[in-house]
């Protein structure tokens, strides 16, 4: 092998960049050229591939975004504009690509593997929602700065005696609401993959005020529902001097966690160095602290993505 390139697509994710100079690293310290591919899918298919050299990667394992850019390119669905993006590769002479994002951007990989191009899906989302790995870049990071943003509301909540309703990011997962959740000490936490009763959190309010505590926290995963939407629900069950806040993309930048940036120069070396064994079509992960390749296809096909939901259970033990 003498040529790979690598992307980051999707959403996305801190750590993106070090996981890309990862890549680069890994490779060029083999012998291998290292090409980056700019705008992900998008830039793939146009053919906007140029070789990335040791000082494009400088500075980079700190810096948030991607400097590769990214995109969500829907049309990378359809098989013929898939072939498109294959013919790219091979105009520049490419044997292998490197493939750093989502649950969605897996998917790309997954149809160029079933096209016979070797590929390697890297875990690169806030999301955590990937499954095969315990963990994704930039979920670390995003979760910090949730539970930053978590604790500064909790201050003003505290001060003026008020319920504040926090919706974080997450797609269908409730991830990111669990861990920044538990990390700021909220007082209910709302997931996608468990029901709730409206009843039991307006119980929960009244019950904290009953006991001395007069503000609330509720943190909401976005797979459930808005915050202004849960407002309204919560609003009919009593007068909480509620606040509704969506946290939003603040989540998505900033610079990476020292744990994103360590998983990431660990899947960058990893993927390079399963390469070089002339192995491809993976999904690399990192369950119990152990680094894993497994099957793109049967990753993708047949497992999904299992939310730690005891969190909840937790947080309902610890809370006031
Ligand atoms: N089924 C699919 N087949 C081929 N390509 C796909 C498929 N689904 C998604 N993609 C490609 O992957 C890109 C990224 O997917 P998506 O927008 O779902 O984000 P993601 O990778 O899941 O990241 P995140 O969820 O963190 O934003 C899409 O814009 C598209 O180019
Ligand atoms: O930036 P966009 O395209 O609005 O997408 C937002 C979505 O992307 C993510 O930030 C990452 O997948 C999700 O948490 C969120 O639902
Ligand atoms: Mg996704």
């Amino acid at each position: 092998m003498k040529r790979i390139a690598v992307l980051t697509s999707g959403g996305d994710s801190s750590g993106m960049n070090a996981a890309v100079r990862a890549v680069s690293r890994a490779g060029m310290s083999a012998g291998l050229e290292v090409y980056g591919i700019n705008y992900g899918y998008k830039g793939l298919v146009e053919g906007d591939i140029v070789q990335l050299e040791p000082l494009d990667l400088d500075g980079r394992i700190a810096s948030g975004g991607t400097f590769l850019h990214s995109a969500r390119f829907p049309e990378f669905a359809e098989e013929s504009v898939q072939l498109k993006g294959i013919e790219q590769l091979k105009r520049h002479g490419i044997e292998a690509l490197v493939v750093i994002g989502g649950d969605g951007s897996y998917h790309g990989a997954l149809k160029l593997t079933k096209h016979g191009f070797n590929s390697i899906g890297i875990p690169g989302t806030i999301d955590n929602d990937i499954p095969g790995t315990d963990f994704t870049i930039g979920f670390d990071t995003a979760v910090n700065c949730a539970t930053e943003a978590l604790d500064r509301i909790n201050d003003t909540a505290r001060s003026h005696q008020r319920t504040f309703i926090v919706e974080v990011m997450g797609r269908g997962a409730g991830d990111i609401a669990l861990w920044s959740g538990i990390a700021c000490g909220a007082d209910a936490i709302i997931i996608p993959e468990r029901d709730y009763d409206i009843q039991e959190i307006a119980d929960i309010i009244v019950r904290n005020k009953e006991h001395g505590k007069e503000h609330s926290l509720i943190v909401i995963a976005e797979g459930v529902m808005s915050a202004d939407d849960f407002k309204r629900q919560l609003d009919e069950h009593g007068d909480f001097d509620s606040r509704a806040i969506t946290l939003g993309h603040i989540q998505r930048g900033g610079r990476p966690t020292a744990k994103d940036r360590v998983l990431a120069s660990l899947f960058g070396d990893y993927a390079v160095k399963l390469l070089l064994e002339g192995k491809g079509g993976l999904a690399i992960g990192i369950h119990n602290n152990e680094l894993e390749a497994h099957d793109i296809i049967d990753t993708l096909e047949n497992h999904k993505h299992h939310t730690d939901v005891a969190l909840q259970d937790l947080n309902n033990r610890l809370r006031f």
